[in-house]
């Protein structure tokens, strides 16, 4: 018995599969545990083994890529076995075996097409990794994020750093409440309120900064970047970032969040990366974003604020000591402002002026909306107004039906020891990552139509008829218009925080420019880049949308 198990092939077998059966039981994620499990065990086997083989070094060479080709061999072999509990599913091999494809497809900026095509190969839900199914069903919208709730998957473990969650990083259900009631209060409509003054002063300064470019031709899609990046740092740390004055990105704030944004989707999908990634030195964007982040959060607490910002009410200075986050958790909190509310927003506005430039009878009817329903210039700020525009806020949605700023199903996860769940009519297992892939619901024909690629506000309004751009007339009844299933901000209790800053500062900030500019389409840009430039790492990145423009004098 002891001569078969110093046999360096069996001892090497018996080893490797007894690694994989605690990986697969237990899931260790630290980096001790990989070391023991993969580096010394290895070892041990190599120092009991050694004298079968010629020299120590071919020994090593020979046992560890032996070992590690087993454990591989074990993790592949029972992850496309029937005896895998997502074996019924169907979904390409390489996503049964690894995530490394949906990790390249988002690395890719390819997420939106990638999905799209699995769906129509495999049907409405497909096996997008070895234990994770992505779901393109209405039906399985109440199941994973509104009756009873699932949990965040390990898709948001990038969101913790050095021990610091951010609220998206929270996949314990009381800790994400407890953080999360601190930001409920933070958009209440109070609050709201007092970022209404921040938001005034930036679309005061892009006003001004625009006028001043009179017939000129700018990239709209960049200064709608400069302009919420600007707003986010007043409502988030009391602090404008200078884009608008500047009229570019002059720290290199906006890159680097494109940047950190593209490499997060990538390493989101393989977190077992995560504790290997945290033993060394940040770099790239990464590093920018931490000292930015660092100083920012230096100048708040020095400066104090003259509003109350988001920093305020997520450090909960009323509460009980004991009970208020740290300074760090509360300045990772106004950096997830930052970082969620900026670049998304800046994405959904400058897709309503891509569609508007391309139908510019939307644009034109827009126009009178905003001039009958804001005539003096200076009602500009009177935002509860702008909340009861209904062809303004149906150009807003029908672009975000089009084209959502996150382009991802958000990863829920059936917990071990649940014994699943039913989503619609499927079992899923525990111990699965689940996501209902929202963009793709939001052109599907079973919910949208008719049209349902095409940018038609008209959906959004409620009336007897409509008449399509073909310049047919439909009943009301003839319309298929799935309110349910149009969420852009997501659904249920970690659903976008800040839904109702985003809807108030892209209503304000398309009213002032529409007020004051006719925008039109630059010569010679080619509207069609505008759709090939788009890239979805979970958030989507844009390329620029050049237009002219021209001061109305109002
Ligand atoms: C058009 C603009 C925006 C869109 C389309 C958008 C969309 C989203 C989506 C889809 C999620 C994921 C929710 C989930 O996992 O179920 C999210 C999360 C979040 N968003 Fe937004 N967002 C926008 C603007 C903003 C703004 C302006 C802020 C900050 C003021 C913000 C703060 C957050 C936060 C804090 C989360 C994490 C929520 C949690 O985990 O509880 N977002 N957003």
């Amino acid at each position: 018995m002891a001569g078969i198990l110093l046999d360096p092939r069996a001892l090497t077998v018996a080893s490797s599969f007894v690694t994989w059966l605690i990986y697969k039981i237990f899931e260790p994620s630290s980096v001790l545990a990989s070391f023991v499990l993969l580096v010394l065990l290895p070892g041990a086997i190599v120092q009991q083994t050694k004298s079968h083989f010629s020299s120590w070094a071919w020994a090593a060479f020979v046992t560890y890529s032996f070992f590690w080709s087993l454990v591989v061999t074990f993790i592949a072999a029972y992850r496309v076995s029937p005896f895998h509990p997502l074996a019924k599913y169907p979904g390409p091999l390489s996503c049964k075996i690894t995530k490394f494809k949906v990790a390249s497809e988002y690395g890719k900026g390819n997420a939106r097409t990638w999905f799209m095509k699995m769906h129509q190969q495999y049907g409405e839900v497909v096996r997008i990794g070895p234990n994770e199914l992505s779901f393109k069903t209405a039906d399985a919208i109440n199941p994973i994020l509104l009756s009873k709730p699932l949990p965040k998957g390990p898709y948001y473990d990038s969101r913790i750093q050095n021990n610091v969650h951010q609220l998206d990083g929270m996949r314990d259900f009381t800790m994400h409440s407890k953080r999360r009631k601190l930001w409920n209060k933070s958009v209440a409509p109070g609050a709201i309120k007092e970022y209404g003054e921040m938001l005034k002063g930036v679309i005061d300064e892009l006003v001004e900064e625009l006028t001043k470019k009179d017939y000129e031709v700018v990239d709209m899609s960049a200064w709608m970047g400069y302009t919420t990046f600007d707003f986010m740092g007043r409502m988030a740390f009391s602090k404008s970032f200078g884009l608008v004055k500047a009229g570019k990105d002059e720290d290199g704030l906006m890159h680097a969040v494109d940047q950190g944004t593209g490499d997060a989707a990538v390493i989101s999908h393989i977190p077992w990366i995560l504790p290997f990634l945290n033993i060394l030195p940040p770099v790239g964007a990464s590093k920018f974003l931490q000292s930015y982040t660092a100083n920012l959060a230096k100048e708040r607490i020095q400066n104090g604020a003259v509003a109350r910002d988001l920093f305020s009410y997520i450090i909960a200075e009323d509460e009980p000591e004991e009970s208020r986050p740290s300074k760090e958790a509360a300045t990772s909190d106004s950096m997830l402002a930052v970082i969620a509310g900026s670049d998304t927003s800046a994405t959904a506005l400058s897709h309503v002026f891509y569609f508007l430039l391309r139908n510019p009878h939307c644009m034109e009817r827009l126009r009178k909306e905003i001039d009958t329903t804001i005539p003096d210039a200076d009602e500009m700020t009177d935002y509860s107004r702008q909340a009861d525009m209904p062809y303004l806020n149906a150009c807003i949605n029908e672009a975000m039906r089009l084209y959502l700023p996150v382009q991802a199903g958000v990863q829920r996860r059936v917990e071990r020891g649940t014994g699943g769940r039913l989503i619609g009519k499927y079992f899923v297992p525990e111990d699965t990552q689940v996501s209902v892939h929202i963009p793709l619901l939001q052109r599907d024909p079973r919910y949208f139509s008719p049209i349902p690629d095409e940018f038609w506000p008209d959906r959004f309004l409620s009336q007897e008829a409509y008449v399509l751009p073909t310049g047919e007339t439909i009943a009301k009844n003839q319309l298929i218009h799935n309110r349910n299933v149009f969420l852009p901000f997501s659904a249920g209790p970690q659903n976008c925080a800040g839904r109702a800053i985003a809807q108030q500062e892209m209503r304000a900030v398309l009213c002032a420019v529409l007020k004051r500019f006719d925008v039109e389409v630059a010569e010679g840009f080619d509207m069609d880049s505008w759709e090939r430039n788009l890239r979805d790492y979970y958030v989507s990145h844009r390329g620029p949308l050049m237009v002219r423009i021209r001061d109305r004098k109002v």
